[in-house]
């Protein structure tokens, strides 16, 4: 599902037009975070190149006045000493703002970019690989989309000098002059080329590095360490890894070679042009055609060229390969919403209820339909369950209700309004839920349920009440910390390492509870989402959670998605969904007798538990 790469050559190649505008975008980008510090590194730089042409032209003076044209030397001697140290100076001042810069542009494009991803309100574009792929290229860009002033800076200094160089030789020689600029042109456009290739290179390379991360994540997670220990599936998968390493590297190799070739080139052809030069120098020097002074100058002018050359070509290439990364930084920011969303206005608040008007879904064209033509009511006040076999639809069909995605047809309402009308954030403040796959967050306890409800960080009764409900405060409150015990041990010193107090992990089931505690803590919202909420509880602790949430749901409106039918039979309403629609809806009461989908799960379960009793 490559669905964001329009705008992209092949080989997901930028347009001139594209970069011209993330040259724009961050230049725009820089100069707002410091200008002060572009203006300096701009003096600094003009600074930088003039110093090496001053110098060659004072040592051409006062070489001069010390042999052919004799004269005084101190004033000459001491603007060359003064030069000198200028240029000993200037280095380490640009390298300064330059690093400052970067550092003040790259806070302000992480900031720019993560907002931007926020505005990404479903959950599409994370989906989508080539999305994802930017993502990663883009954040690389933050990092360097202040460092492409000093890019931008090399090019100008290599420029200014290539230009001072070039009219002092056009002084001494016009046609060594010509001869350094034609041999410049060519190593020029091999640079660039060269560029263009690394970073489709790159580019193509992005998905074997990503599943290369994905296998060293793996291989280095605490959670799924037990399971490869156990199958004894390491080596497998570091197999894994390391041919995806091998392939990366294999592409890797392929353009060093290329660039190897062409750079060796580019030297062979800089220095023949200066030892042809130098050659030239001595024999007129012989022939008296050149003086002393003009034979150092000509030599200064000559490696100065090769210097600025270098320089030009390396800092375009650098700006170059910045500024096709700063394309995706670009795409990213730029990236339409992946759902059509008004942004001002409320959700009304729920009196009537939720309907889902023949609503078709499926994840994308390439997908099967998931959902074909749901037609359901969840009134208000009353507690709804849904039940289905693994992989029904019910997740998805939560996932429309929080508008992660849009219907494919159909149509889901809020009171009678549909949800496309309503800001997806004015929505999902009406809604509270526990998601089947829920979080663990590393944070402290306190934290892992003010989540829910952000407000509550700094009202430790309500996360009290809120971890009570979910028959978790007694365990957090016994804690060293108490609820402010990190829930993780990840973030220790050496020196905390074996300090029990430091953090603290959670079983599974606990884990569960808190988020429970997080949706509980999100109090008095319209509508309670209940997605297996107590699939990893122990039969006391299921019990006793579900009795909590029986009160909490009541006279409130809630959807519950259980495979355990004995917490389902006590809803108001039971929707059975099968084959992409509701097939049967109604109570435990009228749902038994009926016969059905329903009525034979129920009784499949209480068989399992009717055996284990005889058992007993
Ligand atoms: N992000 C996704 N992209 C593509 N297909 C998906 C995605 N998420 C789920 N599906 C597919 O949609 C179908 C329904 O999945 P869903 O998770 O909604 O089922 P479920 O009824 O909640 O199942 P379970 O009882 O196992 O939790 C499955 O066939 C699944 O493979």
């Amino acid at each position: 599902m490559r669905t964001s790469d329009a705008g992209r050559g092949p080989g997901g190649r930028a347009h001139a037009r594209e970069l011209a505008v993330a040259g724009a975008e961050a230049t725009a980008l820089t100069w707002r975070s410091a200008p002060g510090g572009v203006s300096g590194t701009f003096l600094i730089t003009l600074a930088e190149a003039a110093a090496p042409i001053a110098t060659a032209w004072l040592t051409k003076t006062v070489v001069d006045r010390l042999t052919t044209s004799p004269g005084p030397v101190a004033a000459p001697a001491a603007a060359l000493v003064a030069t000198g140290l200028a240029a000993a100076a200037l280095p380490g001042i640009g390298r300064y703002l330059r690093d400052q810069t970067g550092r003040v542009a790259g806070v302000r494009a992480t900031d720019r970019l993560f907002a931007a991803t926020e505005r990404q309100v479903g959950l599409r574009r994370f989906e989508d690989p080539v999305f994802l792929d930017r993502l990663r290229l883009a954040q690389e860009a933050t990092a360097s989309a202040g460092y492409l002033v000093d890019a931008v800076c090399g090019t100008k200094r290599g420029a200014l000098s290539l230009i001072g160089f070039l009219m002092s030789l056009l002084v001494i020689s016009p046609l060594m002059a010509v001869l350094v600029l034609l041999a410049a042109v060519p190593a020029l456009i091999a640079q660039l080329l060269l560029s263009r290739s690394r970073a489709a290179m790159e580019w193509a390379t992005e998905q074997t590095h990503r599943r290369e991360f994905f296998y060293s994540g793996l291989l280095t997670d605490v959670e799924a360490a037990t399971e490869i220990r156990l199958f004894g599936i390491g080596a497998f998968l570091r197999a894994r890894m390391m041919a995806e390493r091998e392939r990366g590297n294999a592409a890797e190799q392929r353009m060093a070679r290329r660039e190897l070739a062409v750079q060796g080139g580019l030297t062979a052809l800089s220095a023949a042009v200066a030892g042809g030069g130098l050659w030239w120098a001595i024999t007129a020097a012989r022939h008296g055609t050149l003086g002393v002074g003009d034979v150092t100058m000509f030599l200064a002018a000559v490696v100065g060229v090769q210097a600025a050359l270098d320089l030009l070509t390396s800092s375009i290439t650098i700006a170059h390969g910045r500024l096709l990364t700063f394309t995706h930084y670009v795409a990213v920011t730029r990236a339409e919403p992946d759902l059509p969303s008004v942004v001002t206005g409320d959700a009304p608040k729920l009196r009537r209820g939720i309907e889902f008007r023949d609503v078709w879904f499926r994840y994308s064209d390439d997908h099967p339909w998931v959902l074909r033509g749901v037609d359901l009511t969840i009134p208000h006040g009353r507690a709804v369950a849904l039940v289905g076999l693994n992989g029904a639809g019910k997740s998805t069909l939560v996932k429309l209700l929080c508008r992660m995605y849009d219907p494919t047809r159909g149509h889901i309402l809020w009171d009678g309004v549909d949800l496309r009308d309503i800001p997806p954030s004015a929505l999902r403040e009406r809604i509270s839920a526990v998601f089947q796959d829920h979080m663990n967050y590393d944070m402290t306890a306190r934290e892992n349920i003010a989540l829910g409800d952000i407000g509550t960080l700094d009202r430790p009764d309500a996360i009290r009440q809120a971890a009570a409900r979910a028959g978790v405060h007694d365990r957090l409150a016994g804690l060293p910390r108490g609820y402010d015990t990190l829930l993780t041990r990840m973030f220790f010193s050496e020196a905390d390492k074996e300090d029990p107090d430091t953090g603290v992990v959670l079983s599974g089931g606990q884990w569960q509870r808190l988020a429970l505690a997080r949706a509980f803590v999100r109090d008095g919202r319209d509508l309670m989402i209940l997605d297996e909420p107590s699939s990893g509880l122990d039969p006391e602790a299921e019990h006793e959670v579900h009795g909590q949430m029986r009160l909490h749901r009541a006279g409130r409106t809630s959807l519950l998605i259980s495979h355990r039918l004995n917490a389902v039979r006590e809803t108001d309403l039971i929707a059975i969904l099968d084959g992409g629609r509701v097939v049967e809806l109604g109570t435990h009461e009228t749902l038994m007798p009926a016969g059905g989908h329903y009525a034979r799960l129920f009784r499949l379960q209480a068989a399992g538990y009717q055996e284990t009793q005889d058992i007993g």
